[in-house]
């Protein structure tokens, strides 16, 4: 009797997912106390600007994104009313050197920790792990890198570590897509297919195509004979980078794709993915939202922190992927539909 991917797990795992991420607030704190003194260097300049902060500490743009929304999201910065960082009121009490009730020589305890130090020198330099000559990248494959993704041990336990969330979301995802009218799905870096897998299950009509690197595609193989849908599912090995838009796909779905990316390929893919489209075929993005403002919510700022330093992206805000949606000539739905563990469905149609 093959799996079913559209069963859903009787207790929502959101909880478990931000205790195994919240070390990132603890480490980019001290970081930011006490590595880059952030909170000194804004009582020096009073307020001033992202580029000008930026530029002092030392920090490009995507690092600087990562720590300012942790900050923010603890409400130890804000925006002054013309935009500029500013400290707020409970960190100018406790978190300025020399203050009556400084509090930054106790978050020094943790600034020597070995996490901290690795998560101090990935900000300065702004790369993931995989950058140093014994590492390999997690997750990303770009002409160049060394990565994980063409090694079959360690594309196997990256791609089954994400195999555990998709069989939680993918129930709420299959039913999101609405593909009753589609015919063919292309799952574009697709890991396990899982989430394609829910589709086929969930609409018999449809066909559908993992793109994926050929080590990781192994695995998106064996689960799709475990589910039953072999037949309906097309393993494609490419790079999405480099290699033309396979199928002649009606929906394309970017699950967890565009956050392991800086802004620049990120607008490429979304641009590619576009210009492959039918009239009226939709391209789905699948991710986690930090709020527009790139204040927060803290689980997701400490997420954003982990991806920064396992990939080359960040946690976007739906503002942004809006931007790279509609810069692609797409007409986005005003809702994001949620699936599970922070995470939802942007629906892009282009329009005839
Ligand atoms: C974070 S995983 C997402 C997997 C799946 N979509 C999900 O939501 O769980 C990113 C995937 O992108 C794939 N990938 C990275 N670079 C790629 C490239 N240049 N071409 C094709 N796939 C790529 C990786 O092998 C990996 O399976």
């Amino acid at each position: 009797m093959p799996r079913s991917a559209l069963t859903k797990p009787t207790f929502d795992p959101t909880p478990i997912f931000e205790f195994a991420r919240s070390s990132f607030a603890t480490e980019l704190l001290a970081a930011a106390v006490t590595h880059f003194a952030v909170f000194d260097t804004l009582a020096e300049t009073g307020p001033i600007s992202e580029a000008e902060l930026g530029q002092r500490l030392g920090l490009q743009s995507r690092p600087l994104t990562v720590l300012l929304t942790m900050l923010r999201s603890m409400q130890l910065l804000d925006r002054d009313a013309e935009g500029r960082v500013q400290v707020t009121p409970i960190a100018h009490e406790h978190l300025r050197r020399g203050a009556e009730f400084d509090i930054s020589e106790y978050l020094a305890l943790s600034a020597e920790l070995p996490s901290v130090k690795s998560l101090v020198e990935r900000l300065r330099t702004n790369s993931p792990t995989g950058t140093k000559p014994d590492e390999k990248s997690a997750y990303i494959y770009r002409k160049g890198i060394d990565t994980s993704m063409e090694e079959e041990r360690s594309a196997r336990f990256l791609t089954m570590a994400l195999a555990g969330r998709a069989k939680n979301c993918a129930p709420y995802l299959a039913e999101g897509m609405q593909l009753h009218s589609a015919e063919r799905l292309l799952d574009v870096a697709g890991g396990s297919g899982l989430y394609a897998i829910a589709c086929l299950q969930q609409y018999p009509h449809l066909r559908a195509m993992v793109w994926d690197r050929p080590a990781v595609l192994k695995i998106a193989a064996e689960t799709a004979a475990e589910y039953g849908v072999a037949d309906r599912l097309e393993c494609i090995p490419g790079d999405m980078f480099h290699d033309p838009v396979p199928g002649n796909p009606d929906v394309i779905l970017l699950s967890n794709v565009l956050h392991d990316w800086d802004i620049p390929q990120c607008e490429q893919l979304v641009s590619t993915m576009a210009a492959a489209l039918p009239a009226n075929g939709r391209l789905v993005v699948h991710d986690v939202y930090l709020n527009d403002a790139l204040d927060g919510p803290k689980y997701l700022a400490e997420y954003s922190a982990a991806l920064f330093t396992l990939t080359e992206g960040r946690a976007y805000s739906v503002a942004e992927y809006r931007t790279w949606l509609m810069q692609a000539g797409l007409t986005v739905d005003a809702n994001v539909i949620p699936t599970l563990v922070h995470c939802g469905l942007i629906n892009a149609t282009k329009l005839a």
